[in-house]
């Protein structure tokens, strides 16, 4: 068994009177791709956004328990600044989101944010592999000048995805970052997954069950805020021991 590259521990969230996540304990394993189901509301990305503080930027959330990254608490007065842990936990969201800057400064943003790369050659190096890595080089090479926000959708979610792994983080999270997509981009980006998931830890929030089992190889099944059950993705859609994994898998509620 891999290593836990994240750990969360009696995590709850509070939006106001609201309960967002309660009690959860969920270990996302290093160099895996963790698929996080369940029905609408259940907490999945109330969760994912407690692993790299997101949750911080929501007026009235309240996080409270524990979140490790590689065994160091990111929470607290020992936590880790929430700039630096974005850059080692990075996120790709539903809707793509380049900024309106052209191609190029849409990678280079967080090299030059974190000071990691000189401009001139180092940074077209980073640009160009970035790229390259999340399958977009060859359609982009010709207009890095352009804004990024002119690219088709499938096209920009790949920038956003070229983006994140521009400062070589250590994690990836990804909520429902086909929702928006048609089913050849969809397809496009799973196999992008795949493709990245021996480099990084992927953590992914979806509403499709096929999906789930085409790219996770672990599986948790969050209901009303709790993690009812997690394991290796085959098992939960084959023999999952909890009914009302069960229920949800076989489309009688969710
Ligand atoms: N910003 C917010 N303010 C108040 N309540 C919120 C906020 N975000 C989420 N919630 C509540 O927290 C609970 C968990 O929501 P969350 O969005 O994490 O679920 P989800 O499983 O990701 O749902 P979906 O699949 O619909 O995206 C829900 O009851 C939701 O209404």
């Amino acid at each position: 068994m891999p290593d836990a590259k994240m750990t969360a521990r009696s995590l709850s969230v509070r939006y106001g009177d609201k309960v967002g996540l309660n009690e959860v304990d969920l270990d996302l394993l290093a160099g895996q791709v963790t698929a996080l189901i369940g029905p609408s509301g259940c907490g999945k990305s109330t969760f994912l956004r407690c692993l790299n503080r997101m949750n911080d930027t929501i007026d009235g959330a309240k996080v409270s328990g524990q979140v490790a990254l590689d065994g160091q608490e990111i929470y607290g007065a020992s936590g880790i600044d929430p700039v630096l842990l974005r850059a080692r936990v990075g996120m790709v969201f539903q809707r793509p989101n380049p900024f309106p800057k052209s191609i190029y400064d849409n990678i280079a943003f967080g090299p030059r944010l974190h000071g990691l790369v000189a401009e001139g050659a180092a940074m077209d190096e980073v640009v160009t592999k970035s790229l390259e890595r999340a399958g977009l080089w060859k359609e982009v090479k010709d207009r890095l000048g352009e804004r990024g926000t002119g690219l088709s959708g499938g096209q920009q979610q790949r920038l956003c995805i070229a983006r994140a792994i521009a400062v070589e983080p250590e994690v990836i999270l990804m909520d429902e970052p086909c929702s928006a997509l048609d089913p050849i981009a969809t397809a496009r980006i799973e196999e992008l997954i795949d493709e990245l998931s021996h480099s990084f830890t992927i953590v992914i929030v979806t509403h499709s069950m096929q999906q789930a089992a085409r790219v996770s190889n672990f599986t948790a099944f969050f209901h009303l805020g709790r993690v009812v059950e997690v394991g290796a993705t085959e098992q939960i859609f084959t023999a999952p021991s909890h009914e009302l994994t069960q229920g949800y898998i076989t489309g009688r509620f969710g």
